[in-house]
């Protein structure tokens, strides 16, 4: 194990802001759009989440890799996200889980991040005027030079990055959380009539933890590439359909948009969550919007009529637009921090979806209901 190292490096925001560091994980020079998660556990699950594909993400919590990583805690198949941005890292970790540091994950993934960084004060900033580009570097110590190269990297506005994540093929997921990990008291206390309802998910960048979740309330799920058609996807004869999360503004991934308005004519069962959740609101004639500098984090409360608030797992930087909403559509659930779109359904039929991850991992399990919903819609229209 490698300790972390000395080594100097450099943090250059759009605007120019500089931040001067540290290196941990692998040394170089990476670009993208700088954000931050207010999480106080599971920097694993957030490093390998696909949706922050292209994302520098600065971790608030003040010391990170004091648990390691290991095999079981991967969202995907490696860490999606460019750069990682922290107070501290720890270089001894501490669990009975760890099978390697933090430090050395990242570098044998060629991932750069830098701590020692005032993540206080950058996250004011971002609060302030917005997320925007930066890049980390170990080799261009050179703020003007730095900056100059972040000028030239892409919005993240506009960006289709689905097809960097999809899966390439279609594959079965039959792997339900572990009985040692299962929380919700009617899975985890008997033996649960599986109802064995087939879901064809879409694959827009998922997360292991949803699959889990579909799996430990009995459902096979068959996950097929973004670029499957309606046509294929329905010879599956699925009892309901899953859109998933994934990265990049979901307005520009027109051919899941064109896919799930074809689907929607089926009137199975879809939910969606969160890339899933812009998708259906975009298949039903409304309008994304990019927020100011997102929500990313574990404590995020979500509600509106119903009597009690769900804490939420977030991580999104755009939202629905609610003035765009047809009428045929109803806002189920608001943040409540700021007012914006958290849930939607329609009002006859059978799609609903969160702008939250109520899968978590990491974060509260309030809002796991949301699966069961999902079977009973299943389970309705089976019935009709
Ligand atoms: N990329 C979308 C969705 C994120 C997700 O699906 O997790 C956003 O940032 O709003």
């Amino acid at each position: 194990m490698s300790l972390v190292s000395a080594q100097s490096a450099l943090l250059v925001l759009a605007d120019g802001t500089t931040y001067r560091g540290w290196s941990f994980g692998a040394s170089g020079t990476v670009i993208g759009e700088v954000v931050f998660n207010t999480g106080m556990t599971g920097y694993q699950e957030v490093l390998t989440d696909p949706s922050y594909l292209g994302q520098i993400v600065t971790f608030t919590y003040p010391e990170l890799g004091n648990t390691g990583v290991n095999p079981e805690d991967e969202e995907s198949q490696r860490p999606q996200v460019r750069g990682a941005i922290a107070r501290n890292i720890c270089a001894r970790p501490s669990n009975w889980r760890s099978t390697q540091s933090l430090s050395d994950y990242l570098k044998h993934h060629h991932i750069p991040g830098i701590y020692g960084i005032d993540t206080r004060a950058l996250t004011r900033k971002i609060r302030t005027v917005g997320a925007m580009n930066g890049a980390i570097s170990t080799e261009i110590l050179d703020p003007a030079e730095l900056r100059s190269r972040v000028e030239q990297a892409p919005s993240m506005a506009g960006l289709n990055l689905v097809k960097e994540v999809t899966t390439q093929t279609m594959y079965e997921w039959s792997e339900p959380t572990d009985r040692v990990w299962e929380f919700s008291p009617s899975l985890a206390s008997s033996e649960a009539a599986k109802p064995g309802y087939t879901v064809v998910a879409i694959d827009f960048g998922i997360k292991r933890n949803i699959l889990r979740r579909l799996a430990s309330y009995g459902c096979r799920v068959i996950v097929v590439p973004a670029n499957t058609s309606a046509e294929e996807i329905l010879k599956y004869n699925p009892d309901g359909i899953f859109l998933s999360n994934g990265p990049g503004d979901p307005a520009a991934v027109t051919e899941g948009v064109t896919t799930t308005r074809e689907l929607l004519k089926a009137n199975k069962p879809v939910f969606g969550i969160c890339m899933g959740h812009q998708i259906l609101g975009l298949s039903l004639g409304a309008e994304t919007f990019k927020l100011k500098f997102g929500h990313r984090g574990l404590n995020q409360p979500a509600g509106l009529k119903q009597r009690q608030v769900e804490i939420t797992s977030q991580n999104h930087g755009f939202a629905i637009n609610p003035e765009s909403l047809s009428d045929g559509v109803e806002i189920t659930h608001l943040n409540l921090n700021d007012q914006t779109v958290a849930g939607l359904k329609h009002k006859s039929l059978p799609f609903f979806s969160v702008q939250y991850h109520p899968e978590a991992s990491p974060g509260p399990h309030d809002a796991d209901y949301l699966f069961e919903q999902f079977i009973q819609q299943m389970e309705q229209a089976k019935r009709l």
